[in-house]
């Protein structure tokens, strides 16, 4: 395990049995609270981002608005919301998906990606790869081209990585830690 590793690990706390039992919830508050953790994460993403092509950086509500922000800041590259339907004012797309603990639906507004962005999807977990994979859908069917995914952690034992596949079209899903 690199430093940076070894550092964003050590911020990520687990929390047993949230938001409902036998779920361990990986909660990065105490990353965010360190400037120094928070920046390598930044940073770290924001390299992926560049380095697969990306032209536009898609953060999905709510924790991924959060790292997906400053990455775009950091890379140079325009930030799109997605966001749980039902928020987005203008002509959206929208996408229902399974979560580790319910359903949901996420929206992004249809003008923000276009056939000629290259985008990469970033958000602080990956699980069962429901809220990534409908993200990409939403992607597909803007008509944009997907750079990747690239996300803080991936909990390897759901398998979220085995449902993107298709959604991804050989495209990489990076994950700075896997679990
Ligand atoms: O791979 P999956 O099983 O889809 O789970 C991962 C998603 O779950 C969490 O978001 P959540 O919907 O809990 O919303 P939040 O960011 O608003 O807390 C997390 O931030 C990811 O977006
Ligand atoms: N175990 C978990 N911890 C944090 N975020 C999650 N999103 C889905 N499952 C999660």
């Amino acid at each position: 395990m690199t430093d940076i590793q070894e550092l964003l690990l050590s911020r990520i706390r687990d929390v047993p049995d949230h938001p409902k039992p036998g779920v361990v919830f990986k909660d990065i508050t105490p990353l965010l609270a360190d400037p120094a953790a928070f920046a390598a994460l930044t940073e770290a993403l924001a390299e992926i981002s560049l380095r697969h092509g990306a032209t536009r950086v898609v953060g999905l509500e709510a924790r991924g608005f959060i790292l997906a922000a400053p990455v775009a800041i950091r890379a140079g590259l325009g930030f799109v919301p997605v966001r749980k339907a039902g928020k987005l004012p203008g002509a959206t797309l929208r996408q229902a998906y399974d979560l580790e603990y319910g359903t949901a639906e996420i929206e992004v507004h249809a003008e923000d990606l276009t056939p000629e962005d290259r985008v990469m999807v970033i958000d602080d977990v990956l699980a069962t790869g429901g809220t990534a994979a409908a993200s990409l859908e939403l992607v597909r069917r803007a008509g944009a081209q997907v750079a990747g995914v690239a996300v803080l952690m991936e909990l390897g034992f759901l398998d979220g990585r085995a449902k993107l596949t298709q959604e991804l079209g050989g495209a990489p899903l990076e994950a700075l830690l896997t679990v």
